[in-house]
């Protein structure tokens, strides 16, 4: 039997160019504006104790034995004593990963750390200092393995997976360049997390490439991930970058190697059960969605139980948890077992995950069902971006001539691959109540009888399609959340109307005058209400958000750019009725009272300047100041390459982790003052300059 609920499905996808497609947007109280804030910044800037030795950090090897690996290397020394020519490319059945040693590094230069993920992992910031930091960076050494004895508790390992890229299945990709070291519990949080190095050589999964990263692309990969997590979107992580001076890689030009130490709580993505079912491996299939559910989300009553009506999932903005394991829910022709309460897990997650992005104008550029996580995690960074001018239909991917992931089709994007998700697991969804029962637990060709396929792929079908309008509804919760507290208003009494009177204007405003998104939000978080108290008032203070120096597109019609100024004033008119609705009611008005003179504004509401003061600083920490765009990676990567500075990058990564600065060199940061440099930091904060907007990168890396 094989799911093809595509069709149908589908349709839920095409319904899916909603207004976000443009995109679109309350400050809470400040309590809760400042919860949001918290969250934002917890780990980069929460203390953190000590930390441990590298040594010290407990590790473990869950996933490799839990799942199977690699028949051609039963074990880890029959890896070990192969020669590299063995471990390279072939095709890999039956296993979720092959055991694989990295190539030993010569003289590798340690570039950078981030501090964040330092803690994060539970390492003491000074083990970065370490002869075994180092070479663990580049996997000169290997823990959990004694190469005199081939024995230990663990060994690296590469992950066995497939995908769709472009639409269309792509067959068996795999971890080519990434080589997992081992799994580490932080000792202070109990957070798991599995080690990785990117750019480390060879592996069975390399098909036709080399095992190697470029500096380039590691440096935007080793910026953004810390970046993304600074903000609060979910994200793999970056530990560290080394320059690998010996190496030489071929691209478009010779290039210098690098490798990249990451962290996920779980490297699983899509593609990994794409493989399984192209190749019809049910007892796989089973075995890792087990583990996806018992290991990596803690167990199956970790899983959201079924919405009260799946039709309106707004009826059930948080669905009960503790559902035991053989529980069914729902009427008959739509139970939900175990596995569909495991694949609305995954179908909630990356809707979260897509909505942070939307808000944020955070863009992966291409999303592929191999580059899309399990844990709903942003992954895979090659030609990512963050939006400069406000462009729904901007793609970063130089190569993707049809748009398929620009920004305005993320979240179509996102729901094709899962429909896709839904299918690898349609058998075990459409089984219901009797997926512990033959022919689902003991054959391997499934169900072949039409007549009791039947209303197995029909109950499936009805739950994949239920669980797009979950997905619909999670998303656009979450979208209109961040983008209520971007825009300085309270979630919690968001007006029906605000996405249409407000939300969607800015946007189309935005759009219109290709003005810049974040430096958008971030100005406004600096504006005080009294500032623009009237028409006259609005209008002069609309030049704010347009860029400076006669660097509009029509720089030379005053007409033109007077109009545009027009545009922003009328909309920051309606902004400021409705930030008084919000802020205006709270009993904050200083000893004179809503009429007093210091009050903002005149006619419908006030603000007091307390208030309007807690509002800004709401704002601030909501909108980032700093974030690492197309042209300042390119700036790093080009002093860092070609002008061998070193101290850039690191200055580029503080920024990152602290993104809501309104400045950062000479100041103080965890008891440490931050050297910093001025001129960089305010340029890079700054306009961006007209020749560097919107730029593209090509998937080479
Ligand atoms: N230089 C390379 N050598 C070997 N395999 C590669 C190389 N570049 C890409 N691949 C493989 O091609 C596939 C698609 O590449 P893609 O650029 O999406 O991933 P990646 O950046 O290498 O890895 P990841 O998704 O783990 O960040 C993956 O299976 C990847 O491992």
């Amino acid at each position: 039997m094989r799911f093809q609920p595509v069709a149908r499905c589908l349709a839920v996808a095409q319904q899916f160019r909603g207004p976000w497609s443009r995109s679109f947007s309350a400050f809470t109280n400040p309590a809760a504006m400042a919860a949001m804030a918290a969250a934002n910044n917890s780990s980069s800037s929460s203390a953190s104790g000590e930390g441990v030795t590298l040594a010290a950090l407990p590790k473990s090897w869950h996933f490799t034995s839990s799942l199977p690996p690699d028949s051609h290397f039963p074990t880890p020394a029959d890896s070990h004593k192969a020669s590299r020519e063995d471990l390279g490319p072939r095709q890999v059945r039956g296993a979720l990963f092959t055991w694989v040693r990295p190539e030993t590094q010569e003289d590798p230069e340690l570039l950078a750390v981030s501090p964040a993920a330092m803690r994060d992992l539970g390492l003491a910031q000074s083990e970065a200092e370490t002869d075994e930091f180092r070479e663990t960076v580049v996997g000169n050494k290997i823990h959990g393995w004694d190469s005199e004895t081939l024995s230990g508790p663990g060994y690296p390992w590469a992950q066995c997976y497939g995908g769709f890229q472009f639409g269309d299945w792509a067959g068996q990709l795999g971890d080519g360049r990434a080589i997992s070291l081992f799994e580490s519990t932080n000792p202070r949080t109990g957070v798991r997390y599995e080690v990785q190095l990117k750019g480390a050589g060879m592996t069975p999964y390399s098909r036709f490439a080399d095992g190697k990263a470029v500096l380039r692309s590691s440096i935007r990969e080793f910026i953004v991930s810390e970046a993304l997590n600074a903000l609060g979107i979910p994200t793999t992580r970056a530990l560290a970058i080394s320059l690998l001076p010996h190496s030489k890689v071929r691209r478009k030009r010779i290039e210098p190697g690098a490798i990249v130490v990451r962290f996920a709580q779980s490297w699983l993505r899509f593609g990994n059960f794409d493989i399984l079912r192209a190749r019809g491996d049910r007892e796989l299939t089973r075995r890792l969605a087990t583990y996806v559910a018992e290991d990596v989300f803690g167990g199956w009553e970790n899983l959201p139980g079924r919405l009260d009506d799946p039709d309106d999932p707004s009826k059930t903005p948080t669905p009960q948890r503790n559902i035991s394991k053989d529980t069914i829910q729902g009427p008959a022709g739509a139970e939900e077992n175990r596995f569909a309460r495991l694949y609305r897990e995954i179908v909630r997650r990356n809707a979260l995950t897509v909505a942070k992005w939307q808000a944020y104008g955070f863009m992966n550029g291409v999303l592929n069902t191999d580059n899309t996580s399990l844990l709903g995690l942003s992954m895979d960074y090659g030609p990512f971006a963050f939006m400069d001018n406000f462009d729904p239909h901007y793609t970063p991917n130089h190569d993707d001539f049809l748009l398929r992931y620009s920004y305005r089709n993320q979240p179509t994007i996102i729901w094709w691959n899962l429909v896709r998700l839904g299918e690898a697991l349609g058998e075990l969804l459409g089984a219901a109540a009797t997926v512990d029962t033959a022919p689902f637990t003991t054959t391997t060709t499934g169900l072949t009888d039409p007549t009791a396929a039947a209303p197995v792929i029909a109950r499936a079908e009805k739950l994949i399609t239920q669980a797009g309008e979950e997905y619909k509804t999670v998303f656009l919760t979450e979208y209109k959340r961040l983008m209520a507290l971007r825009l300085g208003l309270n979630p919690a009494t968001a007006l029906p109307t605000d996405f249409d009177t407000l939300f969607s204007p800015l946007l189309d405003t935005l759009e219109a005058l290709e003005l810049d998104f974040h430096l958008f939000f971030r100005r406004l978080s600096a504006l005080p209400l009294s500032a623009i108290a009237t028409p006259q008032a609005c209008l002069a203070r609309a030049a704010d958000f347009l860029y400076s120096g006669g660097d509009n597109d029509n720089d030379n019609d005053a007409e033109a750019a007077g109009q545009q100024q027009q545009r922003v004033a009328d909309w920051l008119a309606v902004w400021r009725e409705r930030v008084v609705q919000d802020w205006g009611t709270l009993e904050d008005w200083g000893a004179a009272g809503p009429s007093s003179s210091s009050s903002s504004g005149s006619g419908s509401g006030a603000v007091s300047d307390k208030a309007d003061g807690e509002r800004m600083a709401a704002m601030k920490k909501v909108n980032p100041n700093f974030v690492p765009r197309g042209w300042i990676l390119d700036e790093l990567i080009r002093r860092v390459e070609k002008g061998g500075e070193r101290g850039v990058l690191k200055r580029a990564m503080h920024m990152a982790l602290h993104p809501f600065e309104d400045n950062w060199a000479g100041r103080e940061f965890d008891g440490v003052v931050f050297e910093g440099d001025k001129e960089e930091e305010v340029r890079w904060t700054s306009d961006v300059p007209k020749t560097e907007r919107a730029m593209q990168c090509s998937c080479s890396s």
